[in-house]
């Protein structure tokens, strides 16, 4: 039997929550601007300080947990950890100073 089709209600319920999604390039854009100003408070800001020691020690953390969670927890968590992930990847690329274009170009 085919799937059933999403009624108007459904779709614009799934449009709201899309429009508000946040994208790779969103996150990228609000992180330089935290770290471009030292936001207080700013969780950025202060894995900044600490290096790239220590966001790199962030990067591998959140990519194990990121394979735990899709091996052993299921899709929903693995998407959380990936989340972290992307997070943290581009803390570190705020660390050396790499645009998005900088990382872009090797894909
Ligand atoms: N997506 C994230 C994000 N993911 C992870 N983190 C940080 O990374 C830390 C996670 O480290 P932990 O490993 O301790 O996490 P945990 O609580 O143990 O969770 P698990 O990894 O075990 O699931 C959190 O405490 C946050 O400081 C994030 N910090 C910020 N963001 C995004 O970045 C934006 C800017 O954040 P600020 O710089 O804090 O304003 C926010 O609006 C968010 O959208």
């Amino acid at each position: 039997m085919p799937p059933a089709r999403p009624g108007l209600a459904t779709l614009r319920a799934g449009l709201g929550q899309w429009t508000t999604v946040k994208t790779f390039e969103g996150l990228y854009a609000e992180l330089s601007a935290k770290a471009a100003a030292g936001t207080p408070g700013s969780s950025t800001v202060e894995a900044l300080a600490r290096g790239v020691h220590s966001i790199g020690k962030k990067v591998v953390e959140e990519a194990a947990e990121s394979w735990m969670a899709a091996e052993h927890e299921g899709p929903e968590r693995a998407a959380e950890e990936i989340s972290q992930l992307l997070y943290q990847a581009q803390v570190l690329m705020l660390a050396l100073d790499l645009k998005l274009e900088d990382v872009y170009r090797h894909l």
